[in-house]
């Protein structure tokens, strides 16, 4: 096995490190000033032509010289004669040398084809752009290093200037490495892993301004990646080299970078990411990214991008930061910054921050995050309540119009929040699954605007209400009625195992997948098996939790699992057969204050509206007749 050191430099200190030694040699190219968006001038831009280039009208009308004007007035009209005293103009038209002025066509008084009255005087020049009164020859449209915009491109042709000279966008030459690597669209076999990464490369580079090139999927062999990497060091001014950056067996990009060039840094204080490399091969960059696609992320975020920006000589633009209140308690390590994406919410008036999974393959928490919370490299952790920084990703209106939903799980939720988008753009939904008792808690703590719940009350049978009172005390609470569910044993296609009832799970032929502790389905499951005197111990796969009824259904489906507790919908979904156990309520538990609110009426309208009734008739397993009911909980303490 290869021994791997790392360095451990901070981030600015490598990039520092790193960017020094580059010493990047910017080039130049001349582009047709119309192509020129987003480029940047390398010297400033002078008129070539004034604009406009001749006097021209500024109105439609009639040219006139103006001394033949004085002395009109309503008691005094003055008749003016065709080719004589005036010729007919409209707007943009040249102004003959003789005249000097313009009358415009609604203060003119028709006597007949060659003649007009008019009834006030003129001054010179009225209604006239002179030569240049935009823009006049030589004089300076655009400064140096100067981000082209569309309304100097017009700006730019309307003064003469038909190319332009501006900084070259890199060529950025992208390699996936990995012998377990296929292309997107190939017949899946375990262990095989979809290159993904360097297609969001690829549209990271375009966003940036940089030229993409992308090679085809290196398998992990030396002489291959060796090859591959001089062929792109040679074809492009950039390359980007991705996965094998750490200690594995077949990690090989750090050794071909010492060989064939200068590996500058090789591991830097940032998680997820530390093992990046930064390379120079024949004067270019080449930096090594990790594999797993969050750790990506931030690379290209945080070191790429300000490489790609320096060629076109470009500054990288800081991102807008808000003060939030973190929901979670974030601990973290002393040895490295640590970057944690978060989603935001927009309660009661100020944002709080919820940590998404911290995994550096979780590709769906860069989808889902609003921001990010960078924590300080010498800092162990930061405690639920304090308020932090946090650099946004998604727009502050798109946060501020977007319902919290943090509680038990439907698939429903999300069908709900597609609608409601539809009816109306402006509004969001971002749900977070937590399971029903998680969502009361958030309620507390006002981190959501809503919480969906289905507790059953061992003791009385009744759903949600009792659970609220003790959760949630004090707060005034509306319970809205949305689905009554059906939920059942999800099970494998034609039910192999015969699995018709709690028993069932005892025997030594079946494994179980549960939901975890707090969720409304798993207080289910125990309300069962306690009637029942069944010891949960005894069912193998009891203690293994899964955190949503897709997920359990997903493991059924992939033969993890021969059960699980969930809801026919998610049954139905992934094409498993479905055994009904028991009905039970599904609310959405909202604090009263919001109940006016634009969005959460929205919401309300959603659930009602025929569309998602017919949504719920597609799924199954849902009756829908009490929906959109609200239950003041108050009146019921
Ligand atoms: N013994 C050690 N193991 C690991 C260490 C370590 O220090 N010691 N570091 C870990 C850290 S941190 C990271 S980050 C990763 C870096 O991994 P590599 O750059 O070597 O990449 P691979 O091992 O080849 O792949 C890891 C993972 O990434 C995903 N991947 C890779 N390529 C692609 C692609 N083109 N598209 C999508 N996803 C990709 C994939 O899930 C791989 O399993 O190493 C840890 N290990
Ligand atoms: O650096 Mo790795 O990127 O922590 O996961």
């Amino acid at each position: 096995m290869q021994k791997v050191y790392l360095s451990n430099y901070e981030l600015d200190e490598a990039k520092k490190i790193y960017f020094d030694k580059l010493k990047l040699r910017l080039q130049t190219e001349i582009v047709n000033t119309w192509d020129a968006l987003g480029r940047v001038t390398t010297k400033p831009v002078f008129a070539h032509l004034s604009s406009p280039h001749y006097n021209s009208s500024a109105m439609d009308g009639i040219a006139v010289k103006s001394e033949k004007t004085f002395g009109a007035s309503d008691r005094n009209h003055i008749t003016l004669t065709e080719g004589e005293d005036y010729v007919v103009v409209d707007t943009g038209d040249p102004i003959p040398r003789e005249f000097d002025c313009v009358i415009m066509v609604e203060d003119l008084i028709k006597v007949d084809d060659r003649h007009i009255k008019i009834y006030q005087s003129s001054v010179p020049w009225q209604n006239i752009r002179p030569l240049g009164e935009d823009i006049v020859e030589n004089q300076l449209i655009v400064p140096s290093r100067h981000k082209i915009r569309p309304v100097d491109i017009g700006a730019l042709i309307a003064g003469g200037i038909n190319t332009v000279e501006v900084f070259k966008r890199p060529a950025v030459g992208i390699i996936p490495t990995g012998t377990e690597l296929v292309e997107p669209g190939s017949e899946l076999r375990v262990g095989d892993i979809i290159d993904f990464n360097s297609r969001t490369f690829t549209a990271q580079v375009t966003e940036w301004g940089g030229i993409p090139n992308r090679y085809s999927i290196i398998k992990d062999n030396y002489k291959l990646i060796k090859d591959t990497v001089l062929k792109a060091n040679e074809e492009n001014d950039v390359v980007l080299i991705n996965a094998g950056s750490s200690a594995g067996r077949e990690d090989f990009t750090s050794s071909v970078i010492s060989e064939v060039g200068e590996l500058i840094v090789h591991g830097v204080a940032i998680k997820p990411g530390k093992p990046v490399m930064l390379g120079i091969i024949n004067d270019k960059p080449i930096i090594g990214i990790p594999g797993f696609p969050v750790s990506a992320y931030f690379v290209m975020e945080e070191i790429v991008k300000e490489l790609i920006y320096s060629y076109q000589c470009l500054e990288t633009e800081e991102r807008k930061i808000v003060n939030a209140s973190l929901t979670k308690r974030c601990m973290s390590s002393l040895k490295y910054h640590e970057f944690v994406r978060v989603r935001l919410g927009f309660i009661g008036g100020k944002y709080v921050a919820t940590p998404l999974t911290r995994g550096a393959g979780a590709t769906m928490s860069l989808v889902n995050a609003d921001g990010v919370l960078e924590i300080n490299q010498h800092t162990e952790g930061i405690e639920s309540g304090t308020e932090v920084k946090i650099k946004l990703l998604s727009a502050e209106d798109k946060i501020k119009n977007t319902l919290v939903c943090i509680g038990s799980h439907d698939p429903i939720i999300d069908i709900a929040a597609d609608i409601m988008h539809n009816r109306n753009k402006k509004y969001f939904l971002s749900s977070s699954n937590v399971g029903s008792t998680g969502g009361l808690m958030a309620l507390k703590t006002s981190e959501t605007h809503m919480a969906p719940t289905h507790l059953l009350d061992m003791e009385t049978g009744e759903y949600n209400v009792s659970y609220l009172k003790k959760y949630v005390p004090g707060k005034k609470i509306c319970l809205v009625k949305c689905v009554n569910r059906i939920q059942g044993f999800i099970v494998e296609k034609g039910n192999p195992k015969n699995i018709t009832k709690f028993e069932d799970l005892l025997r030594d032929d079946v494994k179980f997948v549960n939901r975890q502790r707090g969720s409304g389905t798993r207080l289910l499951l125990d309300y069962n098996l306690n009637k029942l005197n069944i010891d949960p111990q005894k069912i193998k796969g009891y203690f293994r939790e899964e955190f949503t009824h897709l997920a359990v259904a997903a493991a059924v489906e992939a033969g993890d699992a021969d059960a699980g507790l969930g809801v026919y919908s998610a049954a139905s979904l992934m094409g498993l057969d479905f055994i009904p156990v028991c009905n039970e309520e599904y609310d959405l538990a909202i604090p009263e204050e919001y109940m006016d609110s634009e969005i959460v009426k929205e919401f309300l309208e959603t659930i009602k509206s025929e569309e998602f009734k017919d949504k719920l008739d597609e799924l199954g397993g849902y009756d829908y007749s009490n929906t959109g009911t609200i239950i003041k909980l108050q009146e019921l303490m």
